[in-house]
């Protein structure tokens, strides 16, 4: 269960809209949400539905056309953009390491920004180093090309929790991953996820990883919200046909009437449709 730990949500969509410069349809069109504190939110749909751009208008990458964000009760238009992300941690597939820094210069990055004293950094650097299980001797001062990607992916998560952020936004930070080294990330997050009491926005492609982690699923087509709803609810009361068709991908591991316990252990229900 998320930790309600207050009661103003972590994150806020007002009629939100933005249309890139020249392209034919918004990437989102008249978005509202409300993200509550402690959720872990999958981002759901077909690729071009506008999951990024809903993730990048939360840290300022973009900034809507229409329409209001608020991160923690604040307008963030009204924010400045390198305060806002300083207290966003953002993870993304490409990892964004730096190439030319060591695994602890990259992790170090935001608390060094902020200030903090070498030996908290240093602690701080193999806190997660252990947390993402890469030993920290062995790990601390390689660079990035010594790693091989799920080691990149887990400093990328590393990296992103550095300064202890409330809020994650993870841009399918386990794709192009082999699924068992899917599957153990997608662990620890869930285990981080109940441990921390932070918000997760997580953007994926993958319905089976959405149900698995998800406290609730934003499934957007087209720039529109198709869904936004627990994951037994999806299953059970798809929205729209596209949620119905994105169903259908995990149609042989829950069938209709049939339990399955997701990564939670909670037990989802689908029934016929
Ligand atoms: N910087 C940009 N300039 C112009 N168009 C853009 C830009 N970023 C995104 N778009 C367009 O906005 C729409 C939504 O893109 P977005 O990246 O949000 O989709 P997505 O759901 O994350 O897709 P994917 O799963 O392929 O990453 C697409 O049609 C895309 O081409």
């Amino acid at each position: 269960m998320p930790t309600q730990t207050d009661a103003t949500p972590a994150v806020e969509f007002l009629d939100v809209s933005k249309r890139f410069p020249g392209a034919a349809e918004a990437a989102l069109s008249h978005v509202s949400l409300s993200i509550a504190a402690g959720e872990l939110v999958c981002v759901l749909g077909t690729s071009g539905g506008g999951k990024t751009t809903l993730i990048k208008l939360i840290n300022r990458l973009h900034d809507p056309d229409e329409g209001v964000v608020r991160v923690d009760g604040r307008d963030i238009s009204q924010v400045d953009p390198v305060e806002l992300r300083r207290g966003i941690g953002y993870v993304i597939q490409q990892t964004g390491l730096f190439p030319h820094m060591t695994v602890a210069q990259n992790i170090a990055c935001v608390p060094s920004i902020l200030g903090w004293d070498r030996a908290r950094i240093d602690a701080r650097v193999d806190e997660l180093l252990n947390l993402v299980h890469l030993e920290p001797g062995e790990f601390r001062d390689r660079y990035p090309k010594q790693l091989s990607g799920g080691q990149q992916q887990r400093v990328g998560l590393a990296r992103g929790l550095a300064a202890e952020p409330k809020l994650m936004l993870l841009d399918e930070p386990f794709g192009a991953l082999d699924a068992i080294t899917r599957t153990n990330l997608q662990d620890e997050l869930l285990a981080l996820h109940r441990d921390s009491g932070k918000t997760f926005v997580f953007v994926t492609h993958d319905i089976s990883e959405a149900l698995r982690l998800a406290t609730k699923i934003l499934v957007l087509d087209r720039g529109v919200v198709q869904q936004y709803a627990t994951p037994s609810e999806i299953l059970r009361h798809p929205a729209t046909p596209f949620v119905r068709e994105l169903l259908k991908a995990v149609e042989g591991t829950v069938r209709a009437g049939e339990a399955a316990v997701d990564g939670r252990g909670r037990s989802v229900e689908r029934s016929g449709m």
